[in-house]
């Protein structure tokens, strides 16, 4: 009996040991696989929950998940002129969080935003009016465009190696063709533009009938136009 007991010690006592001393590459410790899925915060910001719907914030500050083309920080827009200093997109706070419940949807389909404007200071808008004053593509300064409220945003979508889905025209493309009554398209296009706008709508954001790619935030049309502009490093 006792020579049992002392095997099944020695056994035990093996295999325990073996245990230890196996590399841990192919299976990793609870602490790393804790480590790897975490979702690294992306700045020390206020949380976005605790700070009024109509305050602004930087739109990266709150999501790493959005890819970023801002057009009217380069001289590639219908200005062909640089009229930010530096590509950023700020919103209103109730505005960013439908943004990131929305790209959260386009993810589970394989899609993500991709920003041309956010934010756009009421001194752009008047730039903007002065050169193309038509008011089916650009909003009347006089009025303000949901832009200078905070509240609207031009976007395509990307699928998850940041192509560009064919959505017919490029940005700000002032024409009949970019406009969502236009169906002679194929039929691609057309679907890339309904998952768009459905999808947009379905998180509160309204199109306009002109620009594929403009969607207001409904809360957002009677806030104050703003005019701040955004510090750059
Ligand atoms: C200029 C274009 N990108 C745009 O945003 N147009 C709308 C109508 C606006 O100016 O609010
Ligand atoms: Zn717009």
């Amino acid at each position: 009996m006792s020579r049992i007991l002392i095997c099944l010690f020695l056994i035990t006592f093996i295999s325990c040991k073996e245990n230890t001393d196996r590399p841990t590459a192919a299976e990793p410790t609870v602490a790393e696989v804790k480590e790897d899925i975490a979702p690294t915060p992306v700045a020390t910001q206020p949380d976005l929950q605790s700070l009024p719907d109509t305050s602004f914030v930087r739109l990266a500050d709150y999501s790493r998940d959005f890819v970023y083309d801002m057009k009217y920080a380069t001289t590639d827009n219908f200005l062909e002129k640089q009229v930010y200093e530096c590509d950023e997109c700020y919103t209103r706070v109730n505005t960013a969080k439908a943004l990131i419940a929305v790209n959260k949807a386009f993810m589970e389909k394989g899609y993500r935003i991709k920003f041309y404007d956010c934010y756009r200071p009421h001194s752009v808008q008047k730039k903007m009016w002065e050169i193309y004053p038509n008011p089916i593509y650009v909003a009347d300064p006089a009025k303000g465009s949901i832009h200078n409220k905070g509240g609207a945003v031009d976007i395509t979508l990307v699928d998850m190696e940041d192509n560009e889905l064919n959505m017919g025209t490029p940005f700000d493309f002032f024409g009949k063709k970019a406009h969502h009554a236009f169906g002679d398209l194929p039929e691609d296009v057309l679907n890339n533009r309904k998952v768009l706008k459905e999808t947009m709508e379905a998180y509160g954001f309204n199109a306009i009938t002109s620009e594929w790619w403009h969607y207001n935030y409904g809360p957002t049309l009677n806030y104050e136009v703003a005019d701040f502009v955004w510090h750059c490093e």
